[in-house]
């Protein structure tokens, strides 16, 4: 079943095509990344998915509903984390979440959410003693005080230390194998690589790459990195490569098969392939390709 289906979006802010023509689906249950540069769109996207923002074109689905003609209906399946937090720095946090629950239809309990979000102890803290990473730990409390079937997580991670972060994807993780579908953007992208099963990659409001994860990157080149023996200039490899640094990287389908043949090619001339790294395609690989190509 398809939770969030978006099809030829655009929305412009003031004149400006903020996001064009984007189109995605998130199946039920699953954990999608929105990912891209700063600009590129993403929470833009995430706004008129939540229904904050009214869409100049296309169409949106979340749960089978248009996110902003059927807002109350929507609101109510859904749990929503944004870059801005509009907290009292006065109130409690303890006071934050009941306020927050008297707005939700059978809330969880207070403790419970902030348990999960990694927050038990800090009951009686004013919102303004919290850290930044506390912060965004207390709007993923409230995100999830409805228990909802739907989670828009807007950068949920920035400015925790990597503890924090890892507790966060783990409560992300735990959700989904509940049947929650998350939608997240995030600039960390090897948690992303892991967290995700499908992905969306904007540049400049449009789509640039998509697809499942592990499709994705299994159809992106691979990489061999290796230091430059002495003595042995590019031309003399049997495979092409760049200079990184004093390394040499082959870029290849198939980096075991180029790996092999790199070595055998050293082995018959009694050359040492020292630091030898083989790699299949990372999420940073493919993102920065095609951030090049965007330049
Ligand atoms: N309210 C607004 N008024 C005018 N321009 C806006 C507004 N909101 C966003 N923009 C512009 O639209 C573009 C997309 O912004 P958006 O916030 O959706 O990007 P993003 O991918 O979420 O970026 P980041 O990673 O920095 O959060 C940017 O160029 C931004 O300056």
């Amino acid at each position: 079943m398809t939770a969030i289906d978006v099809t030829g979006l655009s929305k412009s802010h003031q004149g400006f095509p903020a996001v064009k023509d984007v189109s995605f689906e998130v199946a039920e249950g699953t954990i999608f990344a929105l990912l891209g540069r700063n600009g590129a769109g993403k929470t833009t996207t995430v706004e008129v998915l939540a229904g904050f923002q009214r869409a100049d074109g296309g169409t949106v689905r979340v749960l089978g509903l248009d996110p902003w003609a059927e807002r109350a209906a929507a609101r109510r399946r859904v749990g929503i984390m944004l870059q801005e937090a509009g907290f009292f720095p006065d109130l409690t946090v303890a006071r934050t979440v009941d306020t927050w629950r008297d707005f939700t239809a059978a809330p969880r309990p207070r403790d419970e959410a902030l348990e999960l979000a990694g927050l038990a102890g800090r009951s009686a803290t004013k919102v303004r003693q919290l850290s930044g990473g506390e912060k965004r730990r207390l709007d993923l409390a409230l995100a999830l005080l409805g228990r909802p079937d739907v989670l828009f997580l807007d950068e949920p991670t920035a400015g925790m230390d990597p503890e924090a972060r890892a507790t966060t994807w783990e409560v992300v993780r735990d959700l989904a194998g509940q049947g929650t579908t998350v939608l997240l953007t995030t600039h960390y992208l090897e948690e992303a690589q892991r967290l995700a099963s499908a992905l969306a990659i904007m540049d400049r409001g449009e789509i640039v790459a998509s697809g499942g994860m592990a499709e994705t990157l299994a159809a992106r080149s691979g990489r061999v990195a290796f230091r430059m023996p002495a003595r042995v200039r590019p031309a003399d490899l049997p495979l092409p490569v760049t200079l990184e640094g004093g390394s040499a990287v082959c870029r290849a389908e198939d980096p075991d098969l180029a790996a092999q043949t790199l070595l055998s090619w050293a082995a018959s001339r009694g050359v040492r392939l020292s630091g030898l790294e083989v790699r299949t395609a990372t999420l940073e690989d493919l993102f920065l390709d095609l951030s090049r190509s965007a330049r």
